[in-house]
């Protein structure tokens, strides 16, 4: 079956990003979110991000504009029954999206497949409580999604070949590369990069080092793009703590204990870039450390 309408749940930095590169690619785009302002500032930002395209070069105006045409919005869930293909990219958080598939379940058609962007919850468990557990599977794209190459695409236990091949095709489409994981707490990227953002929280919260010198250690030590802490707070301090969280309570082993700061800091509210504080201020000129 070829996949022509994409409905995408959750206009946060991931939903809008899927929003964008599906455009481009030419799939007609049913963006959702519970907030308004939510999906005009994602319109906002996705015009941006690809008037920043245009001036490099990498797409044209018209590109532009015919992309922004083809998505449309709605605070309307139920709306997204229409499409092909759903991708919920909501928060992370099992009860969420668990009650966005029961919502969306009695209006869905009978092809439509059902996906999850999300970082680390079980599929299977997912799946289960939708009518079509051999329709469903992981869609996991990496942040900031118009820039990383990887999509991670797992299968739940019963997703069919027909599903996983269709959802490849997709990939395909977009000029990006799929990895195949299993379904295991947080699959394969985060498995093994949120163990490291939170030992460097440990390693900040035992004093070895402030966040300047754990970041600058491994992105000149280590030539990583990022430093631990500036990428946590650009994923987002509660997603990074829910994946420790799933890690933890799925693997049962004490070495992916959340780090108490990093517990701290989501307590407060301080989530990194999107609430302009994390182990970052970001509310001047220039990010200043926070510790
Ligand atoms: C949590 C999960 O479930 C899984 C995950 O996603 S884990 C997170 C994975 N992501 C990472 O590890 C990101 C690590 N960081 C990086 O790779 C880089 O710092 C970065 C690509 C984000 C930025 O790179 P940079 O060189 O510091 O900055 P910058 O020059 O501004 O950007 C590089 C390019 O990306 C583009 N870009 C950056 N953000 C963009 C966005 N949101 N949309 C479109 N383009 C964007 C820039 O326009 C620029 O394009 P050109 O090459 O044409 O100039
Ligand atoms: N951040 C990252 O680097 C990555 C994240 N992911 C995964 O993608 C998903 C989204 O993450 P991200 O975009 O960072 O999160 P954000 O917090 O940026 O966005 C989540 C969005 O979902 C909205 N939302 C919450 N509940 C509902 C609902 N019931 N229906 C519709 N929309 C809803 C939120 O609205 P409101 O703000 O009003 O609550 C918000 O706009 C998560 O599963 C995350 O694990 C995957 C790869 C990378």
């Amino acid at each position: 079956m070829e996949i022509k309408t994409i409905g995408i749940v959750g206009a946060g930095q991931m939903g809008n990003g899927i929003a964008h590169v599906m455009s481009l690619a030419g799939y007609d785009v049913l963006l959702n979110d519970i907030s308004q302002e939510a999906l005009d500032d994602a319109m906002e930002l996705m015009s941006n991000n690809m008037a920043r395209q245009v001036s490099r070069g990498k797409i044209t105006e018209e590109d532009q504009t015919a992309a922004l045409k083809r998505i449309r919005t709605t605070q309307v869930l139920t709306e997204l029954g229409q499409t092909d293909l759903i991708i919920e990219a909501a928060t992370e958080r099992e009860t969420v999206k668990q009650a966005i598939f029961e919502d969306l379940v009695p209006h869905l058609q009978p092809h439509t497949i059902l996906t999850s962007n999300t970082s680390s919850i079980s599929i299977t468990r997912l799946a289960s409580r939708t009518d079509r557990p051999e329709k469903f599977m992981g869609f996991h794209f990496m942040n900031p999604v118009p820039v990383m190459q990887l999509v991670e695409l797992i299968r739940g236990i019963a997703t069919d070949e027909q599903t996983f091949a269709a959802c490849k095709d997709v990939v395909d489409k977009l000029g990006k590369t799929a990895a195949s994981a299993e379904d295991f707490p947080a699959f394969i990227v985060n498995r093994i990069l949120m163990p490291m953002i939170n030992e460097a929280v440990y390693t900040l919260y035992e004093g070895v080092g402030s966040v300047q010198s754990i970041d600058s250690s491994m992105k000149l030590g280590a030539n990583h793009p990022m430093g631990p802490l500036e990428l946590a707070d650009f994923i987002g301090l509660d997603t990074c703590l829910a994946i420790m969280n799933v890690l933890h309570d799925g693997l049962a082993d004490t070495k992916y204990r959340p780090c108490p700061l990093l517990t701290k800091y989501v307590e407060a509210g301080w989530l990194g870039r999107k609430t302009q504080r994390g182990f970052y201020d970001y509310r001047g000129e220039a990010p200043v450390p926070t510790r």
